[in-house]
């Protein structure tokens, strides 16, 4: 493009070394960020000089650079400011630990120590886990230090955890998923926090998609069914840890653990987040505990874990958003609909050639097809009973009818049965071999897809189905968690 296609309300931002341009945009509207000269990175992910870069669907983010850069701005943001107060550094600190610990670890590996090698040090990659309060900056932390490890040119592909059901990863919200990641994460709009997943987009972005390894939760929040999450977040280090075993060069580029804001703190859920604070250490074994800014929870942890494993309290972004419920919520629906429909952004008027994180704008769009099917071609299960006193509430003495954990089976021919406008996860088959299979076998299979009932047909037992892909559910399993969507 030459400067007389300059985009007519462009306007120039010049960063100075180790500051960043931060921008939140309002509901419908757009960004293009183009660097013009030097070097800049979204949140760690560097940009290319010279290529428009789009922002929609209410992201709020950073550009920030370490030696100094222009970037040219289209577009309208509700905020934007230049911040000379990072904790880039800090963050740098942390990545070149983690650098230092996943060379050493190789070196072990391959029984080539070096010199200077402290024979006493740990010779283990980094598995860290980060936990800090709501908007804390938990999931930009993860991005930064998983992006840098990917950026070192060691040719690392660390595993990104992420136990946050409310964030949707790279699937649906309600999921928690990992993905070993092998190129920057773009970030472009809170719909893809993690960037694309091969599982819904076309092919075309096979090249750089990521398989992400997905369990269904069902809810945004961890209180609905503690002991569910407990035992997904221990089926995936399960996962993790077999894959491991024979990917041991795969595994010496640690992986790093994004988790809710419940885990650091929330009222009268203490023995929860213990649990699932415990939950995480042992299934993924972290060895470095992050807390992002919160005094408190890193004494708490220090007391707790300090003996075993190395816990680190880190400085929290002064750019870090308040994201409020509403806000939340239209994320919910902005990921449902670019997991039914992928990526559709518009570009601010003015800019034609425009690239969205990294992928031409035309690739990320999907076009989900609606089935018709029976009511017997798919069966449909809830976990646990729908409204479910808590243990404590229960009179002393008194069992649940049903169990959190139980499978229950539901029909849609029964009125009010939840399932108009649901969410379903597909789940994996079970094992093929019948001798190995058990009753609550559902909660441990992964998740396949995911289809929304649109429409149901009680007396013709039928019931019209969208999904992003024309894959056949006849015979599969689903499970129906609290998400549903509408398409508008
Ligand atoms: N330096 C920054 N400048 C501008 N926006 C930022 C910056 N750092 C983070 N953000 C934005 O602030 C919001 C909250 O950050 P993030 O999702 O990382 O927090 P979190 O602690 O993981 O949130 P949650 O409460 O959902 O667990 C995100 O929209 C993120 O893109």
């Amino acid at each position: 493009m030459t400067s007389e296609d300059k985009p007519v309300d462009a306007r120039e931002w010049k960063l100075e070394p180790e500051t960043e341009y931060r921008f939140e945009l309002d509901p419908g509207t757009s960004l293009a960020i183009k660097l013009v000269r030097g070097y800049a990175e979204v949140f760690g992910a560097e940009l290319a000089e010279g290529k428009y870069y789009i922002f929609g669907s209410e992201c709020k983010a950073a550009v920030f650079t370490w030696q100094g850069c222009v970037i040219e701005v289209t577009g309208h943001a509700s905020t934007e400011y230049l911040s000379e107060e990072t904790p880039m550094a800090a963050y740098a600190n942390l990545h070149i630990a983690f650098e230092q610990m996943r060379v050493r670890a190789l070196r072990t590996l391959h029984r080539s120590p070096s010199y200077d090698d402290d024979p006493s040090a740990n010779t283990e990659p980094p598995r860290v886990l980060i936990l800090g309060p709501e908007n804390s900056g938990k999931t930009t932390v993860s991005k930064i230090l998983i992006n840098y490890a990917v950026r070192a040119g060691q040719g690392w592909s660390p595993l990104l955890v992420n136990v946050d059901p409310s964030e949707g990863g790279w699937s649906a919200p309600g999921a928690i998923s990992v993905a070993p990641v092998h190129s920057p994460l773009p970030t472009c709009s809170p719909a893809n926090p993690l960037g694309s997943a091969a599982t819904s987009a076309p092919t075309a972005l096979s090249s750089n998609a990521l398989l992400p390894l997905v369990y269904w939760y069902g809810h945004a929040e961890i209180k609905r069914n503690p002991l569910l999450m407990d035992r997904l977040i221990r089926n995936m280090g399960e996962n993790v840890n077999e894959k491991y075993d024979v990917d041991i060069e795969g595994r010496m580029s640690g992986l790093v653990v994004d988790t809710p804001s419940s885990f650091a703190s929330g009222p009268g859920a203490n023995e929860h987040r213990q649990k699932l604070i415990k939950a995480c250490v042992d299934a993924f074994k972290i060895n470095v505990i992050l807390v992002v800014g919160h005094e408190k929870l890193n004494v708490e942890m220090q007391r707790t874990y300090g003996a075993h494993l190395t816990v680190v309290k880190i400085p929290k972004s002064g750019g870090v958003v308040e994201l409020d419920h509403g806000y939340r919520e239209r994320v919910h629906n902005y990921q449902l609909h670019t997991y039914m429909y992928g990526q559709i952004i518009q570009a601010p008027p003015g800019i034609s050639s425009a690239t969205l994180g990294g992928e031409a704008l035309t690739d990320l769009v999907l076009s989900p097809s609606s089935t018709v099917i029976n009511f017997d071609d798919l069966s449909i299960f809830r976990i646990g009973a729908e409204t479910m006193a808590p243990s404590s509430a229960l009179p002393i003495g008194a069992a649940r009818v049903v169990s959190e954990m139980q499978p229950v089976p539901i029909d849609p021919a029964q009125s009010g049965s939840g399932l108009l406008n649901a969410v379903l996860a597909i789940l994996a088959p079970p094992n093929p071999d019948e001798n190995e299979r058990y009753d609550e076998e559902i909660l441990d299979l992964t998740v396949t897809g995911f289809l929304i009932v649109t429409n149901i047909d009680i007396p013709h037992r039928k019931m019209t189905i969208l999904a992003p892909n024309q894959g056949s559910v006849v015979g599969k399993t689903a499970i129906v968690g609290s998400f549903e969507w509408q398409d508008q």
